[in-house]
């Protein structure tokens, strides 16, 4: 069954309460279109950033993920809640949580590669100078289809997006904040590959541009069809980005261009050991 998918590209600022109203806001937005599956960027609560999640860190359920159900429940949609920095025992995470149309929590995922890089002259960025890595993999099912979510980083190990659509995701979503060095360079190219490896759709969904914040995000919220091409994009404004999204196309690509039964399986394997 074919459905709209909405990928809400917020203008997240330093003040919750604002970002909460904001996401309602859009949220509904979105729904009042047709969308039956809405999608918020990572970090949609908080600025991004290692100084800030302590500060703005959650428990789970708590303030911020309950306005996430209950923006699921009052639209009835399914919702991908981006990310919120979450606290759990004393440690923090950078976690995304679905909801399904009643408001139910129906997958939690906690960013499984922690974004470390290194680019001199260009960008550091610690993630696990505060945060801790989630040790699962997410999927979660709809009546449209089945969907994989990834969190930004995440979008670079393709092993994750193959299991993935081993596990039958038709659509993969990774909320995600690249920024003005890597997000010109890779995004584009990783949300293409990711979807032609694994002939699916894949949805990136970053926060709006703002250039007084400390980690400037590049924007460019993405959908690319399993076919490998880009049906629908924006530039770094805050937006509502809006795509058909047809689970049986996924299987035509795959009949006309069979790599998953050409896989050398007596050869290599792709597995998850968790
Ligand atoms: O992989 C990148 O270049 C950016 C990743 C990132 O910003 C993140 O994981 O939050």
């Amino acid at each position: 069954m074919a459905f709209k998918l909405a990928c809400v590209q917020l203008a997240v600022t330093a003040t919750k309460s604002d970002n909460l109203v904001r996401a309602a806001k859009l949220v509904k937005q979105a729904a009042q279109q047709g969308s039956k599956i809405i999608a918020l960027p990572e970090c949609f609560n908080s600025p991004y950033g290692t100084s800030y999640f302590p500060e703005y860190a959650e428990q789970i359920p708590g303030t911020s993920s309950n306005e996430l159900s209950k923006m699921a429940k009052e639209n009835s949609v399914f919702l991908i809640g981006g990310s919120i920095p979450e606290e759990s025992d004393g440690k923090l995470y950078n976690t995304c949580c679905v909801y399904n149309p009643d408001g139910n929590l129906v997958a939690k995922h906690r960013k499984v590669h922690l974004f470390d890089i290194d680019v001199p002259g260009k960008i550091r960025f610690q993630e696990s100078e505060t945060l801790k890595p989630g040790n699962s993999f997410t999927t979660f099912d709809t009546p449209y289809c089945k969907v994989g979510i990834g969190i930004c980083y995440d979008i670079r190990f393709a092993e994750l997006a193959q299991i993935y659509a081993n596990q039958d995701c038709k659509l993969l979503v990774y909320p995600g904040a690249f920024n003005m060095t890597t997000g010109p360079a890779h995004w584009e190219l990783l949300t293409r590959a990711r979807a032609i490896d694994n002939q699916l759709y894949v949805a990136t969904v970053s926060p709006a541009r703002d250039e007084s914040a400390t980690y400037v995000a590049w924007g460019h919220s993405s959908v690319v069809s399993p076919w490998g091409n880009v049906v629908a994009t924006t530039d770094h404004e805050e937006t509502i980005l809006y795509s058909d999204i047809d689970p049986s196309y996924p299987d035509e690509v795959r009949s006309q261009i069979p790599i998953r039964n050409q896989k050398r399986q007596d050869m290599y394997e792709v597995k998850c050991l968790k």
